[in-house]
């Protein structure tokens, strides 16, 4: 469960003060994320999120992740709409972390998405995409490859605890993503963390995107192979060549890829792998033993990431020839 800073009923009423949000009536942590601590409230008016940011959100990126909110829901995307404080602030303070409420979006997380829920999936982060051009602030990736290299180092010397082997293998893994990594693709805004537990649906229809925490600006098809690594596998390790197919084509039925971000896939899924096996194998090595969080199994994005190294073009994600040869 991800509650990691608990907060009192008092803190709670005089946090609230500072806005405009009716009377609380019932407060609960919600059990599900594993990056920063959420409650659902509920007021005599609507029910809201209430997030308080964490070990891996920096306080100083927070106009960055709540400014991206307001300005891709004014475009039309379904996202949380952080609520301003009486003095306009998005954020304020409790229990001693920084602190935000947001709307609370209708749906819920598909457990078993099918090649349809890709489709959608594929098309949403297009628009996001696309939406996300004209957004005035700016933030650097901080988990590309040099952030991947810094997360490592904090982890190589025990990583073999996890499987023998892991300390050379990955080393030169980050030594190939870092001479081959690529730099002239279309950039902007790219979600960066778009998973299931990310996307609520509505029945078979998408009815939003939540949890912009690691949104920065980046490669936009990297953002297309995380989805890929988030998508497409199946529990036994498994690509789905039809997920994979129906994610790409919903996302160019938005936002067509050109040739050079075609090309590029393998190893872009090659570094997402990567960047989500470092992330939780630090957190496997790291957090205590007790903590109120579900921890997530690094190996299985090793497995990914080995799968990626197979791959020579991007038809074996399920891209159709007609694409590549027309773009
Ligand atoms: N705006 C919202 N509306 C409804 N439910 C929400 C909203 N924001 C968060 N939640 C609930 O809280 C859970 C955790 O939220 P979120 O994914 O932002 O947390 P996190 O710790 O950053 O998770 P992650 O592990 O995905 O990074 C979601 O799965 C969802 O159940
Ligand atoms: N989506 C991430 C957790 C949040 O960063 C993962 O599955 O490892």
């Amino acid at each position: 469960m991800a509650v990691y800073t608990d907060i009192t009923e008092d803190d709670l009423k005089q946090f609230l003060t500072e806005y405009d949000v009716g009377e609380l009536t019932s407060y609960k942590g919600i059990a599900e994320g594993v990056e920063n601590s959420n409650f659902l409230l509920h007021t005599t008016r609507d029910p809201l999120i209430l997030t308080l940011y964490e070990k891996r959100t920096d306080e100083r990126d927070l106009p960055f992740f709540l400014g991206l909110m307001q300005h891709l829901a004014a475009g039309g995307l379904s996202c949380p709409l952080p609520l301003p404080r009486n003095d306009g602030g998005l954020y304020g303070t409790l229990s001693g972390r920084p602190a935000a409420l947001i709307s609370f979006l209708e749906g819920m997380w598909l457990r078993k998405p099918e090649a349809k829920h890709c489709r959608e999936v594929g098309k949403a982060l297009a628009r996001m995409h696309l939406s996300g051009q004209d957004f005035e602030l700016t933030r650097p990736n901080s988990l590309s490859v040099e952030g991947w290299k810094t997360l490592w180092e904090k982890s190589a010397a025990r990583a073999d605890e996890v499987e023998t082997g892991l300390q050379e293998e990955i080393s030169s893994e980050l030594d190939h993503l870092g001479r081959n990594w690529p730099k002239d693709l279309a950039a902007g805004v790219i979600h960066a963390d778009l998973f299931q537990d990310n996307v609520f649906f509505l029945g078979d229809e998408l009815s939003g995107l939540i949890d912009f925490y690691f949104a920065c600006n980046d490669l936009l098809a990297y953002d297309v192979s995380i989805c890929l690594n988030a998508w497409c596998f199946e529990k036994d390790g498994a690509y789905n060549l039809t997920k994979g197919q129906a994610l790409i084509e919903g996302y160019q039925s938005v936002r067509p890829l050109d040739k050079a971000e075609i090309e590029a896939l393998p190893i872009l899924a090659r570094g997402s792998a990567l960047r989500f096996f470092l992330t939780r194998l630090y957190d496997w090595l790291t957090t205590p033993a007790g903590a109120l969080v579900v921890k997530k199994d690094p190996l299985e994005y090793l497995r990914k990431l080995r799968f990626h190294r197979q791959i020579t073009s991007a038809t074996e994600y399920g891209l159709v020839e007609e694409r590549l040869s027309a773009s």
